[in-house]
C-alpha cells in the first residue's frame, strides 16, 4: 500500500491579486518519484514552493507525514555565479539546517557531505569553485547539496532542463535511488520522457490538477495533444 507523505487539499496559493494554484487536492507518495508536468505557466513551480513552505497558500490544508525541513534544489539559474563558493562549500551548506552556519561541520556531516558529492558523481570537483562549472555540473552540486541536507521531502525544479542525456539520466538514478531509500521525491519537468519514468505524476493545467495517477494513465496521447 502507497503511504503518503503529504496530502493537499483544496489548496490555493498565488502572487499578490494573481491567483495560481485553484482547489488543488494531490497526494505525494513516499518513496517514490513524483512528477509534477504542465505547460509553461501551469502553477508547477507555486505547487512547489508551496510544497517547501517558502510559499503560503491562501485557503485549503498541507498535511505532512514528517515534520522535517523539506529541501527545495531550485532552478540552476536562480543561483548567482558570483558568489565565491567552492564545490565542497556549496555541499556542505546543505548541512546548516543541522548545524547552523557559523558551527563547525562535524566529522559526520562531513562524510554526508562527501557520500552526496559521490553520489552525484562531483567528489573530483570539490576545490574547484560554483562559478566557473558548466551547467550541467553545477546542477549536479546543487542536487548533491540537497541529498546533504538528508531531508525526507525533496523538491527539484526543473533538475534536467538544459543538460546532456547522460547529466540526465545521472540525476534520474540518483532520484529514483533517494526515493527507495524511503524519501518522496518531486520533480516539476518539461522533459515527458523522464516524467514517465516517475512513480506518480501531477498534470496541471492553469493552475488545476486535471489528472493524478501513474504516469502512464495520466499522460495519455489524447491528454497531452489536449493541453499542449
Ligand atoms: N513572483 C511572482 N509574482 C507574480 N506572478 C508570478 C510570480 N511567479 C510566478 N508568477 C505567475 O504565476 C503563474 C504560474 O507560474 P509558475 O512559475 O508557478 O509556473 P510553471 O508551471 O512553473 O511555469 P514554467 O514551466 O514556465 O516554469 C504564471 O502566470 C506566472 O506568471
Amino acid at each position: 500500500m502507497t503511504t503518503c507523505e503529504v496530502s493537499l487539499r483544496n489548496v490555493a496559493a498565488g502572487y499578490a491579486r494573481r491567483p495560481v494554484l485553484r482547489q488543488l487536492t494531490a497526494s505525494i507518495p513516499t518513496s517514490a518519484t513524483t512528477a509534477v508536468v504542465g505547460p509553461n505557466g501551469s502553477g508547477k513551480s507555486t505547487l512547489l514552493s508551496v510544497l517547501a513552505g517558502v510559499h503560503p497558500p491562501t485557503a485549503g490544508t498541507i498535511e505532512r507525514r514528517r515534520s522535517s525541513r523539506p529541501c527545495f534544489v531550485v532552478q540552476r539559474s536562480a543561483v548567482s555565479d558570483t558568489l565565491p563558493l567552492t564545490v565542497r562549500e556549496t555541499v556542505s551548506m546543505g548541512r546548516w539546517a543541522h548545524r547552523g552556519p557559523w558551527r563547525r561541520l562535524t566529522a559526520e556531516d562531513r562524510g554526508v557531505v562527501d557520500h552526496s558529492m559521490g553520489r552525484l558523481g562531483v567528489r573530483e570537483l570539490a576545490s574547484r569553485q560554483l562559478g566557473e562549472l558548466s551547467g550541467g555540473q553545477r546542477q549536479r552540486v546543487l542536487v548533491a547539496q540537497g541529498l546533504a541536507q538528508e531531508a525526507d521531502l525533496i523538491l527539484l525544479d526543473e533538475p534536467t532542463t538544459g543538460l546532456d542525456v547522460a547529466a540526465r539520466e545521472s540525476i534520474a538514478s540518483v532520484m529514483r535511488d533517494v526515493a527507495a531509500d524511503g524519501m518522496a521525491v518531486v520533480h516539476a519537468t518539461h522533459d515527458l520522457a523522464a516524467a514517465k519514468e516517475s512513480d506518480h505524476c501531477l498534470l496541471l493545467v492553469d493552475g488545476r490538477l486535471i489528472g493524478e495517477g501513474k504516469p502512464r494513465d495520466v499522460l495519455t496521447d489524447s491528454a497531452l495533444r489536449e493541453v499542449w
